[in-house]
């Protein structure tokens, strides 16, 4: 009915983010904490040897050992053209950074590999919240979907 203050079904909940426990559930705010995040990073030294691919002139037998190579600036871009559905496939690209320094390392002493630690570790506290946040809105979303007739 329209009599007013009737309850005529569910209120169409906003879409895009809703305020719940005091924390601002927006399923794409990801996007713009991962561009900082690698915006901070790159101002780093520790990114220098991450920032671009890995010179393969430089180190002739990278590919015998990386098969996947991935670079920050690589990460940026994907991330800039909207080819990360979600943070998760974000991070996932970013370890495979670490990982493929680690797997090419002489040893534990080069200085490249010291980078990767300080600089991973710092990605790993960041980028956890980014997470969370993101999955947490995300099942707030379907929440409030669900409810809709
Ligand atoms: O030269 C080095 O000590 C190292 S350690 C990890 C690397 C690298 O050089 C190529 C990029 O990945």
């Amino acid at each position: 009915s329209d009599t007013p203050g009737t309850s005529t079904g569910h209120r169409q909940r906003a879409q895009s983010s809703s305020k719940k426990r005091g924390v601002a559930l927006d399923v794409n705010a990801w996007r713009g904490q991962c561009r900082e995040l690698l915006r901070r990073m790159l101002e780093s030294a520790d990114s220098e040897p991450f920032r671009q691919p890995v010179d393969l002139f430089a180190y002739p037998d990278y590919r015998d050992i990386i098969d996947t190579p991935m670079d920050l600036g690589t990460v940026s871009e994907t991330l800039a053209v909207g080819n990360y559905e979600n943070p998760v496939e974000f991070a996932k690209d970013v370890r495979l950074i670490f990982s493929n320094s680690k797997a090419y390392t002489p040893n534990k002493k080069s200085r490249i590999y010291s980078m990767t630690l300080s600089l991973s570790a710092f990605f790993e506290t960041q980028v956890l919240p980014i997470i969370s946040d993101f999955k947490s809105a995300l099942r707030n979303q379907r929440r409030s979907r669900q409810h809709l007739s």
